[in-house]
């Protein structure tokens, strides 16, 4: 039988209309699954004309429009509410959507921290609501794949990964302003981790933390990090992730500047070329005799958004309350020197609470990004550095 699932749009910017494309794009004419998704409302907090004009642009014809997040949440009509705000109002918005009873997906970097992380995670499961991420990566057949294959063997033991992500994307304000918890590891980061994680962290039963040690170029103007470095390493396994918002990782998108992503095994290497976030093939380099093969997964259809949107209704539909592929747990990564550093700045958290009113354009005080360098959660397993004001 076909599972419909009704959506509702909080925010109603770039991504949430590349999403909301994808999603109702006609299904017969890029996948074979008994999913529909519906649009059922979009909300905006800038004003209804907004929400009503992204409805009309984006084709979701039998939508309601709001001109407030909070008036969207109590849509009764919505199943699951896609938060697709910048990075500094992730918390608030999915908080204010589950605790009015909604499911919710919502954009990475899930939060600036993990004790945001967790404090949506308890909420979810106290309310025996649906959460999840947004690295929609993770559901393309080619990361399927590769997992696949990792987990089989094929590439023997993974030894070192290599991921990169870079593009000049300075011109856009979010990227460098600290008061929308901007940067280049929230931002484009999270894909250079996604890239090691999923393919060790996610794939290890045991699901091992790595220490980390990270370098970082702050933006001089705004103090964001604008060139991060991190060293993972695990036993047997070690990684280095970077990630920039000045310069390009393939600066002319032709492969030129080789792989954005490798992953060394004992058997094979694979290498995926940029972009990290949307990759669209990958190639099997094999240490002896052996021929190099190219594999590719082209994307049929959309922009790939729906890959992430359909295990969303999968999930839904099964009463499951995370996605397997990116369970919550992975979303906060509990203990260790993360944790020490979220503690470290535990006043952050709460103040991040208090002071951030749900209606998001007033009272974010900025000395609350100051340690979000040493509080988000990739950064968690570094130990954190006293910053002034804290
Ligand atoms: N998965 C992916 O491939 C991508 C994911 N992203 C993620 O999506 C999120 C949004 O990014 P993107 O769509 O590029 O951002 P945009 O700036 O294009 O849109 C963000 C929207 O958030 C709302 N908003 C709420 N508060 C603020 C505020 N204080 N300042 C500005 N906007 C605000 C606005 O909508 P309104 O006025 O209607 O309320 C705005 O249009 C980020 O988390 C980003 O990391 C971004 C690009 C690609
Ligand atoms: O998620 C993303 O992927 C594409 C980038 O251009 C964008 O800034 C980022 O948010």
């Amino acid at each position: 039988m076909t599972f419909t699932l009704n959506w509702g749009i909080l925010g109603c910017g770039g991504i949430a209309e590349t999403f909301t494309k994808d999603l109702l794009l006609d299904p017969k004419s890029h996948r074979n699954v008994d999913v529909i998704h519906k649009v059922v409302a979009t909300g905006s907090s800038s004003s209804v004309d907004k929400a009503k004009k992204f409805a009309e642009t984006t084709g979701a014809k039998d939508a309601k429009h709001y001109g407030s997040y909070e008036e969207l949440v109590k849509d009764e009509n919505v199943d699951v509410i896609y938060v697709a705000t910048p990075h500094s109002h992730h918390y608030a918005n999915a908080m204010l959507a589950l605790e009015a009873g909604k499911n919710v997906l919502c954009e990475k970097a899930f939060t600036v921290n993990a004790g945001q992380a967790r404090k949506l995670v308890e909420t979810a499961r106290a309310k025996n609501l649906f959460l999840m991420e947004a690295q929609w990566t993770r559901y393309f057949p080619l990361s399927i794949e590769l997992r696949r294959m990792i987990s089989s063997g094929e590439l023997g033991d993974i030894k070192q990964i290599f991921s990169d992500n870079g593009k000049s994307i300075e011109h856009i304000d979010r990227i460098t302003n600290p008061n929308l918890a901007g940067g280049a590891l929230l931002d484009l980061g999270v894909y250079s981790f996604l890239h090691i994680f999923q393919t060790v962290y996610h794939l290890d039963p045991e699901h091992t933390k790595p220490e980390v040690k990270a370098a970082i170029l702050k933006d001089e103007k705004t103090g964001v990090d604008k060139f991060t470095t991190a060293i993972l390493a695990w036993p047997g396994t070690t990684a280095i992730a970077t990630c920039n918002y000045s310069l390009e990782s393939d600066p002319k998108s032709d492969y030129s500047a080789g792989p954005c992503v490798r992953i060394v095994g004992t058997k094979a290497q694979v290498c995926i070329p940029s972009p990290p976030y949307r990759p669209t093939s990958f190639t099997v380099i094999p240490n002896g005799d052996g021929e190099v093969q190219k594999n590719d997964f082209p994307i049929e259809g959309g922009n790939g958004m729906w890959w992430e949107a359909d295990e969303v209704a999968f999930c839904i539909r099964d009463g499951k309350k995370e996605s397997e592929i990116m369970p919550l747990d992975e979303s906060v990564v509990p203990g260790g020197a993360r944790d020490v550093g979220c503690e470290a700045h535990g006043t952050l958290t709460s103040r991040w609470k208090a002071n951030i009113p749900l209606s998001h354009r007033s009272g974010i005080r900025s000395n609350s990004y100051i340690a979000h360098y040493y509080t988000n959660r990739q950064r968690l397993w570094v130990t954190p550095i006293p910053q002034p004001n804290q």
